[in-house]
């Protein structure tokens, strides 16, 4: 070294040792498989340990399918643990045994022991978060909105609201996504944040709280390999602060496999190895296979360890592959076995107790949901723009075939066609809206009411709140238009009984989509559902069938038709005190007076207030009836049954 650098190295040479003593100081000390370890914030580290994870599957036709079979491994604090596999391996199966999160299935047994700390798993004290692979949030509000939201609703209530803000600053600011932090999420229609910076918004929920266990599905899945390669990092990050991070992984690049401290190989629900990531290749070359120079290490694990159905002959060969592959890693293994006593999870599904209960009094819930709601539909322009062109498009092209209707006898059977479209074109197009938006609003909902982030009730009452002045404002657009186009009774007390009616009918229309899509598994069978409804009400409607000629095991359905209700109370607002011009001058045969017309419908004895009773009843119904279901909802968890040793 030239003279004048030696105190230089001299002083590297120091500091570098004294890092070294320090992390040798930090090293965690194990005791029987537990870790007493606490990271730098002095919370207490996790290792998880399970060891004979089998789930099995009975069909229908009695046959099984075995998705688990008989899976031991190890997390621990401080290191990333790939769970790689060809597709339909088993990882996420293994990943919702170990989160506690597996689905509630019919015909489902699962069995297997898994301990926290030394503990099981219901009886320790941690915290654990789950980043499922499908990112969902309000897609108008920003990524800063997004984490306040889900700090405020999950945080402890010891903390101020000022501390938790801080918490999601401080996670934007950890998470890289200062940049755009002021940015709407997004979603099909606008664009907002990128797949990396979804599924980095996805960890940073998770993280409020501060876990000290972490799955994630499929992190990088649908995102490009730089994207990918910084979701990863951050995991890699998490790792090094003494978080235990376990995700599932398709098919990394060789940049994020070298990321991985340890690796579990799974095909077929057979363990192929289990350890560190490093070891794996000798592993597989000592069993005869070699990584080709140059070649991306995951790719070779998932080429060799996935069937391939290309022939017979290349089937049973790499059948064959695995079957060796689990043989050689099971004879090396050492037994992991922990005994059913130490392993049954005493937790509600063996999921961890805490964070398992709602952190905000019921008016704090009802008033963020409100804002949230509020935010969500008052900023979509895109859908608000949508429905008001196409009310206002309807309006025109009804006043326009309708326009100033007079008092002739043929008007009698326009007026009563503008009606009954009027009805349908008012309860359709909240129906649609409805029926598109909810279903996916229904899994964020579920998600987080899952995390116990608040109820059902200040959920759904807030919704309404805040969707009703704008749910209001598309049917008395219509209305304005339309009324006065069509030259209907010309007294302003009819006028506003018209918008009244088409707005209440509008209402209940968004229930009855409310009701169809808390129930309807997806978005496109909640719009099979949906208008196949609302066909059999609009055929009840009062137009095409008269009142009376309803058949008896029938009559409930105009009961219930929200369309006959706005069609029968639409009528009973317009026909009383009007006067139609007779053909002949005797008028005989002819409809003179409008209440002929309620009579020849079969109207006679009904009034306004009447039908809007009978309206608010359905809409109550409704609203009942998605309150039940979202609150019967509830995710349900495959319960683990203990192996006993
Ligand atoms: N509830 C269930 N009912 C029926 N079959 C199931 C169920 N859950 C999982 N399986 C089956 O178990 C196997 C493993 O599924 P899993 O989703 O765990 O695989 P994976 O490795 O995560 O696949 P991918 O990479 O494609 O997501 C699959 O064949 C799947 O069809």
């Amino acid at each position: 070294l030239p003279q004048h650098q030696v105190p230089v190295a001299i002083g590297s040479v120091s500091i570098g040792l004294v890092r070294h003593l320090v992390q040798k100081r930090r090293k965690p000390k194990r005791r029987n498989g537990q870790s007493r370890e606490r990271d730098e914030a002095g919370q207490k580290q996790v290792t998880l340990e399970w060891d004979s994870i089998s789930c099995t599957i009975t069909t229908k036709k009695g046959g099984t399918k075995e998705v688990l079979q008989d899976v031991s491994g190890e997390a621990k604090p401080g290191r990333l643990l790939a769970i790689m596999g060809p597709s339909g391996g088993g990882k996420t199966s293994l990943l919702n045994a170990l989160a506690g999160q597996v689905p509630e299935t019919k015909g489902m047994q699962l069995q297997g022991n898994v301990r926290v700390n030394g503990q099981p798993r219901g009886r320790a004290a941690y915290k654990q978060a789950y980043v499922q692979q499908e990112d969902m949030f309000y897609a108008q509000l920003t990524v800063r909105e997004t984490l306040n939201m889900a700090a405020a609703l999950r945080l402890p209530r010891s903390m101020s609201p000022r501390e938790k803000e801080a918490a999601a600053e401080a996670l934007i600011r950890r998470l890289g996504l200062t940049g755009s932090a002021d940015t709407p999420v997004g979603d099909a229609k606008k664009r907002g944040l990128s797949g990396g910076e979804k599924k980095r918004l996805s960890i940073g929920c998770e993280l409020l709280g501060n876990p000290k266990l972490l799955f994630l599905d499929e992190p990088t899945s649908g995102l490009d390999s730089f994207a990918a390669e910084k979701v990863m990092q951050t995991l890699k990050d998490l790792a090094r602060e003494g978080c235990t991070v376990v995700c599932s992984i398709h098919q990394p690049r060789s940049s994020i496999f070298a990321m991985f401290d340890d690796l579990l190989i799974l095909s077929e629900g057979k363990l192929l190895y289990e350890g560190s990531a490093e070891a794996s290749l000798r592993f597989f070359e000592a069993q005869g296979y070699h990584v080709p120079e140059h070649y991306n290490p995951a790719e070779f694990i998932a080429d060799l360890t996935a069937v391939d159905p290309s022939s017979p002959d290349a089937e049973a060969a790499s059948r064959r592959t695995i079957e060796k592959l689990h043989a050689a890693f099971a004879s090396q293994a050492v037994p992991r076995s922990m005994g059913a006593s130490s392993s049954s999870s005493s937790g509600a599904n063996g999921i961890p107790s805490t964070g398992s209960e709602v952190q905000c009094s019921l008016p704090v819930q009802a008033k963020l949901l409100f804002k949230r709601s509020w935010r969500q539909v008052s900023r979509d322009k895109a859908t608000n723009i949508g429905r008001a062109m196409s009310n206002v498009s309807s309006a025109i092209i009804f006043g326009g075939i309708f326009w100033r209707m007079g008092r002739s006898q043929s008007s009698v059977q326009d007026r009563m066609g503008l009606l009954q479209v009027g009805a349908i074109n008012a309860a359709m197009s909240s129906l649609v809206k409805c029926l598109n938006v909810f279903p996916k609003e229904r899994t964020i909902v579920q998600r987080e009411r899952a995390k116990s982030s608040y109820g059902v009730a200040p959920y759904f009452l807030s919704k309404l709140a805040a969707e009703s002045p704008i749910g209001a404002f598309f049917p008395l657009l219509f209305a304005s238009i339309v009324y006065p186009a069509a030259g209907l009774h010309p007294k302003l007390s009819r006028f506003a009984k018209f918008c009244g009616i088409l707005t209440l009918e509008s209402f209940a229309s968004t229930s009855l989509g409310l009701a169809v899509g808390s129930f309807a598994p997806s978005t496109d069978a909640a719009l099979a559902i949906g208008p196949g409804v609302m066909v059999l009400f609009i055929v009840f409607g009062g137009y095409y069938v008269n009142a009376g000629n309803v058949p008896k095991a029938l009559q409930w359905v105009p009961s219930a038709s929200l369309i006959k209700q706005a069609f029968e109370g639409l009528c009973d607002n317009e026909f009383p005190g009007l006067r139609f011009d007779p053909l002949s001058a005797d008028g005989s045969g002819d409809i003179v007076q409008g209440e002929q017309v309620l009579q020849r419908l079969g109207f006679e004895d009904s009034t306004v207030l009447k039908t809007v009773r009978t309206q608010t009843r359905i809409l109550l119904f409704n609203y009942w009836a998605t309150y039940c279901i979202l609150k019967a909802r509830k995710p349900g968890f495959q319960t683990m049954e203990p192996v006993i040793a």
